[in-house]
């Protein structure tokens, strides 16, 4: 029940991004449909009169009058268009992007690290297929619900007003569509939300073809491919197909029901006339129009309701993706560290009864630098990522300054830390767009993170405009993470971690690049590294060696290496 009401609170969130800032909008279209529903109405009286009129029943207007009367109705009816033509598409537009980018922001106020471990497929196809089902069959259809109900009102009122007899023959016969209707109204939903489901799938399938490429080609898995593509294409378009279908079973249950209904009132409404029961030609006739206005949304009606259900369970599969892996908003903190960062029984585990970090306890000193190494699968990265507020269910404590690091605002946090990482990610833009991340830097600040990150000469052969390409194409490898630690440089956060920053580098720029960075004062540098080089790790305030995700070892070079134990041996055999 509590999950129900938040999910409901959610996609209330979502909901009202339809409306806000386009409330006129919203009311200006509705009041298109109420007036285009009103026209209807009108036209079926119009056409009572004159054929009552005509065929020398008393009417209560003369055929010129009525004809004038015709003119004002078809003016309005132009103008009603004009109207519409104007506001619904500017209130669907609105709605729908306000809705995509309120979903883009609260999708940033995710975890740092929530699309590494999440499936993204459910955001691109929230996003663009998802989107254009809320569009079509939720936000459009507003307007048809509103003016089909009118019409069925306006119709019936109509009809009781013409004959109360007649309205009861077919008020019976509209019997059979109502149940026709009812029946099909809910398989729909079930089916768009298959759709959907089924989506996602072939997007995922399509994003790991085409980022694993190369490897497909280079083994030759083409075929193994294809055969997983054709799978996942199938079972989306057979979702699609079932969905169509029933779209079909609706129509064709609702043509049928509806004729049995419009041709039984034809046909009692003339056995009245013809035996003059107090009914003109003109009530019949207008009766079956009107009829059409009672037995449309009687197909329509629940047809619509379930689509409006389908779109409300893709609104939720989206807000319940949205809401996961989000860091809670905590206390803002000075982008300053004045005593430094401590962990206090640190325990943390990807998978129950998999510890991968066990019982740390360590202080990283403010301004300090510190390296950390180990064996492959020892934690190193692991602790990196808990350090930038990746996850909050580790067991201890990690305190900034003293206080606990699931406190703290994500923007606050972020003030304190950088991370430069293994894999960098190189938007299609320039060089300089890369560094400062699109903001704004003085030359001076750009051309000092540029030297330290040893991108000088690279700039200075090619210029801070050159194009990167997608996902950095344009680079190498080593000059991807140059990018990445100006980047972090240029933020100026005091805390840096960096995660490997200089495996793609040729010894040479490694040494200078590590070198720079550790001779920057008042930084507090927590380093993950594998090059167990003799004079950078002299540099050092400290080591501590991770072995199964605990501390083995800590102390300086010097220490570690005259105690002879485990970190003697992993440098004794880098070497
Ligand atoms: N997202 C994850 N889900 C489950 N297990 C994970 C995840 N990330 C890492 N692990 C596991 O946690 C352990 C520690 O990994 P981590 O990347 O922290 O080690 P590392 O010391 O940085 O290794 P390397 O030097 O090879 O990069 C490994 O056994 C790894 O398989």
């Amino acid at each position: 029940m509590k999950k129900n009401n938040e999910l409901v609170t959610h996609r209330k969130e979502f909901t009202k991004q339809f409306y806000r800032h386009n409330k006129w909008s919203f009311v200006a279209a509705i009041t298109a449909s109420v007036l285009t529903a009103l026209g209807n109405l009108v036209v079926s009286w119009l056409m009572q009169q004159i054929i009552d009129t005509a065929s020398g029943d008393a009417g209560t207007f003369s055929l010129l009058q009525l004809a004038m009367i015709l003119l004002v109705i078809v003016s309005g009816i132009v103008m009603v268009s004009v109207l519409e033509y104007y506001v619904r598409p500017l209130f669907i537009k609105n709605a729908m992007r306000q809705y995509k980018d309120y979903a883009f922001e609260e999708m940033a106020k995710k975890n740092i690290n929530a699309f590494t471990g999440e499936n993204t497929s459910i955001y691109i196809s929230a996003l663009s297929n998802d989107a254009t089902s809320i569009e079509n069959n939720y936000l459009a259809k507003i307007f048809t619900l509103v003016q089909e109900l009118l019409m069925f009102a306006g119709a019936f009122a109509l009809m009781l007003y013409y004959s109360p007899f007649l309205t009861l023959v077919a008020f019976l016969l509209s019997f059979f569509p109502v149940i026709a209707s009812v029946l099909t109204g809910n398989r729909l939903a079930m089916q768009e939300k298959q759709v959907s489901d089924r989506n996602e799938s072939f997007i995922g399938m399509i994003k790991d073809m085409l980022s694993g490429f190369s490897v497909i080609k280079s083994f030759k898995a083409e075929r193994e491919v294809f055969r997983l593509f054709a799978k996942s294409n199938s079972a989306a378009e057979e979702a699609k197909c079932r969905r169509r279908r029933t779209e079909t079973v609706i129509q064709t249950i609702g043509f049928v029901a509806g004729i049995i209904a419009q041709f039984g009132v034809f046909l009692f409404g003339a056995y009245l006339a013809l035996t003059g029961r107090g009914v003109t030609a003109g009530v019949v006739i207008v009766f079956v129009q009107l009829m059409n206005y009672v037995l449309t949304p009687i197909a329509d009606v629940p047809q619509i309701l379930a689509n409006r259900k389908a779109a409300y369970a893709l609104i939720d599969k989206l807000a319940a993706a949205i809401r996961s892996n989000v860091r809670k908003t905590g206390e803002e903190m000075e982008p300053v560290l004045a005593r430094g960062i401590e962990l206090k029984g640190l325990s943390f585990s990807y998978e129950k009864d998999a510890p991968v970090l066990q019982g740390i306890d360590i202080c990283f000193e403010a301004g300090k630098s510190y390296a950390v190494v180990g064996g492959s699968g020892s934690g190193k990265s692991t602790l990196l990522n808990l350090l930038m507020g990746s996850r909050e269910d580790y067991e201890g404590e990690i305190l900034f300054d003293g206080s606990e690091l699931r406190e703290i605002a994500s923007a606050s946090l972020y003030d304190i830390v950088s991370i430069v990482q293994q894999n960098v990610f190189v938007f299609n833009s320039t060089v300089k767009d890369n560094i400062t991340m699109f903001r704004e830097f003085t030359e001076e600040e750009l051309r000092d993170a540029v030297n330290m990150s040893g991108l000088a000469p690279f700039i200075a052969e090619r210029g801070k405009d050159y194009a990167c390409g997608e996902n950095g194409s344009g680079l190498s490898g080593g000059e991807r993470q140059r990018i990445s630690i100006a980047r972090c440089l240029l933020r100026g956060t005091p805390v840096m971690l960096v995660d490997e920053a200089t495996a793609a580098l040729d010894a040479k720029t490694a040494f200078a690049v590590s070198n720079s960075i550790l001779d920057i004062s008042g930084l507090t540098r927590i380093v993950v590294t594998h090059r167990l080089e003799e004079a950078l790790l002299r540099k050092y305030d400290k080591v501590f060696v991770l072995r199964n995700g605990m501390v083995e070892e800590e102390g300086s070079f010097a220490e570690l290496m005259e105690r002879k134990g485990f970190f003697y041996s992993l440098f004794t055999v880098s070497q």
